[in-house]
């Protein structure tokens, strides 16, 4: 085989093994589809173009661009990778919070399409569908490019550059944070319900395999020596994604032997085929795109997996060494098991005891009497109560320790959340009509009420996962009805759903360290720093893990997927994974759902342990039962209003409250 034959297929397996591990890693690990991939590619290919081609005046101007600062090697590279990865800020308003996945990706894919009409029909700026040619390549002035040498030298420089590329998706995929993408990919209202900033993430993943893809794309122009927007069109997205899907999503070997076999070997097979007069000139390369299109539909009905599957990451049980809990008032709650590993929180969560537990000191002794608060609604506007509005500062337990943003206003001693005439609207239907309502500090508050009563809707308005039509919601003394979802949650406001929410490619063990706050390994920093810098603050969150396994008897399945566990399983999953997020306040949505009454009760009875240390959970259940045995007070709501509130004894006596839930 010809040495310049075999330099040309290793430079540009390099180049698309780049391209798919950025690929894979923005789409098959955090679940961000970007259609509009390739214009990372072209942009980076485009700005060495310009870094490294001289002003173009200087070759006689029979072509324009923007620049030609004729700059040295490797500056063209870099200035590729960072153009590559600042082009994607603009891109971050399509991939937010409130975007729906598959709007975001369509809108990404006319954003491509968009761009490759404008470089293709713009001429003073980007030289229309010429495109650019006479790129210099590196070092051309010091040695001669045509050299096999030199040549050889290229491609080893690429392998290496894709080497490097591997190593760093690897640490990220591999670290904490590569746990949150994973979890936000698998149910994002989720994952923002236990703390993940999701425009972050987005934006961090649109950065990174844009800064991936600029890269490949500086190499690239500066092997071929020319830039022509044709080579970039949007089709060559589909090529890629064909290649990621087909290797294994989220599988970095697996984006590696894709890029091989798609855009690298069919260009190979194609070459064998034997070519005719009689045939049409374009007949293989369209064949090329229906072979392509044939293989992804394939893969995803047969194989979605791809040929290497995402693979399952074992964590090894850390043993409980730490020692046992400490003086009064930090001990773990009589159920003990569930605070084991707490000793080790992190300095910035000193205050959370024990799975989220208050304090030492300022718990109530025991699960608060029942405080009948008046069920009456409270006036929009209304000024807060007194007790509201004065809280010693030690008792701010996650307050503007956490989040600045929420600064003013001390919190109220017993009131922990309240809902302040809340409305909520969907289109025309009022699903909560004008509630207001107190959970105390240390109780185990229940919600009943018939099918469609706004339960549900009113948890996910307190949690922040829907917005108020109307109203307030007060949390530890502080307005917090604009704070999205996640900052709640980093304050401590932890929901879990109705349905089922397990993060389904993740293992159980998986599921609850995903929910760790102030993780030092959670961040793109922190994973960039390597598993020295975080291997402490996981060792502890594995600790703390495997005691809530152990409490809840699921230590069996601790590396299992939690999709493949039971419904009652899936549940528990929910609810550990709440304690483990050290929350303040637990909002439950039918948690016993689903679960044995043997075990129901051992839930019952941990939150109860749990209140007693200071936990506030508010929880929605149908089972009367359960609400009798460990509820106090029980609101009951109707019609998107609250009806009454008070032990399930006083409600009982309340006709209202008889006639719209309790007959039968
Ligand atoms: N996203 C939505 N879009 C439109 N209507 C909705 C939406 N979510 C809830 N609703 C409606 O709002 C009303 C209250 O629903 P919600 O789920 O809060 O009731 P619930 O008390 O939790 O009921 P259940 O006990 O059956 O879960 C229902 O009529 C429901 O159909």
């Amino acid at each position: 085989m010809n040495s310049y034959y075999l330099i040309n297929l290793v430079i540009y397996a390099a180049v698309d093994a780049m391209a798919c591990l950025g690929l894979s890693q923005q789409f098959g690990v955090a679940g961000v589809t970007n259609f509009g991939f390739i214009v990372f590619q072209a942009a980076g290919g485009y700005t060495a173009a310009v870094l490294a081609l001289p002003a173009d005046s200087a070759n006689g101007g029979f072509q324009s661009y923007i620049g030609g600062w004729n700059l040295p090697f490797p500056v063209s590279w870099i200035g590729a990778a960072v153009v590559g990865g600042l082009i994607a800020l603009p891109f971050t308003f399509l991939v937010g919070r409130r975007l729906r996945g598959d709007f975001a990706a369509v809108g990404l894919l006319v954003t491509a399409v968009l761009l490759n009409l404008l470089a293709t029909n713009y001429r003073p700026l980007l030289n229309g569908d010429a495109g650019l040619s006479l790129i210099p390549q590196p070092l051309q002035g010091e040695y001669d490019p045509q050299a096999a040498g030199y040549q050889w030298a290229l491609a080893a420089v690429a392998v290496a550059a894709c080497a490097a590329v591997y190593l760093l998706v690897r640490r990220i995929t591999g670290s904490p944070y590569g746990r949150s993408l994973r979890a936000m990919r698998d149910n994002d209202i989720v994952a923002d319900s236990l703390g993940k900033n999701l425009l972050s993430l987005r934006t961090a993943m649109l950065v990174t395999g844009g800064a991936i893809a600029g890269l490949s794309g500086g190499i690239l122009v500066s092997y071929i020596t020319t830039w022509s927007p044709a080579a970039w069109g949007y089709a060559e997205t589909v090529v890629l994604f064909a290649a990621v899907i087909i290797g294994g999503a989220g599988n970095h070997r697996g984006a590696i032997l894709g890029a091989i076999l798609v855009p690298v070997g069919f260009e190979e097979v194609t070459r064998y085929i034997p070519t005719s007069n009689n045939l049409p000139p374009n007949l293989i390369p369209s064949l090329q795109w229906v072979a392509i299109g044939l293989l992804i539909v394939i893969f995803l009905w047969v194989r979605p997996q791809g040929i290497l599957p995402e693979r399952k990451r074992l964590i090894r049980a850390v043993p409980l060494t730490m020692p046992p809990a400490g003086p009064a008032g930090s001990g773990p709650p009589a159920s003990g098991g569930v605070s084991a590993g707490a000793a080790q929180a992190r300095p910035g969560h000193a205050g959370l005891a024990p799975a989220g537990l208050a304090p030492a000191g300022l718990a109530p002794a025991g699960l608060a009497p029942a405080g009948l608060a008046p069920a009456g609604p409270v006036p929009a506007g209304a000024v807060p109560p007194p007790e509201m509005t004065a809280v010693p500062a030690a008792v701010r337990i996650a307050g503007p320790a956490h989040d600045p943003a929420v600064a003013t206003g001390p919190p109220d001693r017993d009131v922990v959340l309240a809902a302040v005439d809340v409305v909520r609207e969907f289109g025309g239907l009022r699903a909560v009509a004008g509630v207001s309502l107190t959970v105390r500090r240390g109780t185990l508050t229940g919600l009943i009420g018939p099918n469609g009563a706004g339960k549900s809707t009113l948890l996910a308005m307190l949690a922040g996962t829907l917005t108020v039509t109307a109203g307030q919601i007060r949390y530890q003394g502080h307005d917090v009805t604009g704070l999205p979802a996640y900052r709640r949650a980093r304050l401590g406001l932890i929901r879990t759903f109705q349905l089922a929410s397990e993060f389904k490619k993740l293992t159980v063990m998986e599921n609850l360290l995903s929910a760790v706050p102030g993780h030092r390994g959670d961040s793109l920093r922190g994973a960039l720093a390597g598993p020295r810098h975080w291997r402490g603050d996981e060792d502890a969150a594995i600790a703390r893990a495997v005691a809530l396994l152990e409490r809840f008897g699921l230590e069996a399945h601790a590396n299992s997927y939690a999709g493949d566990l039971s419904g009652g399983q899936r549940r528990l999953v929910e609810i550990m994974r709440a304690l483990m997020a050290e929350p303040q306040v637990l909002l439950l949505d039918e948690p016993m759902a689903g679960v044995h009454p043997n075990l129901a009760r051992v839930i019952g009875g941990e939150l109860v342990a749990l209140a007693a240390g200071g936990l506030t959970v508010l929880m929605v259940e149908h089972e009367l039962a359960i609400m009798d045995e460990f509820c106090d007070p029980v609101v009951a709501m109707a019609e998107g209003i609250v009806l009454a509130q008070g032990t399930m004894a006083e409600l009982r006596r309340r006709s209202d409250v008889v006639e719209a839930y309790l007959v039968g």
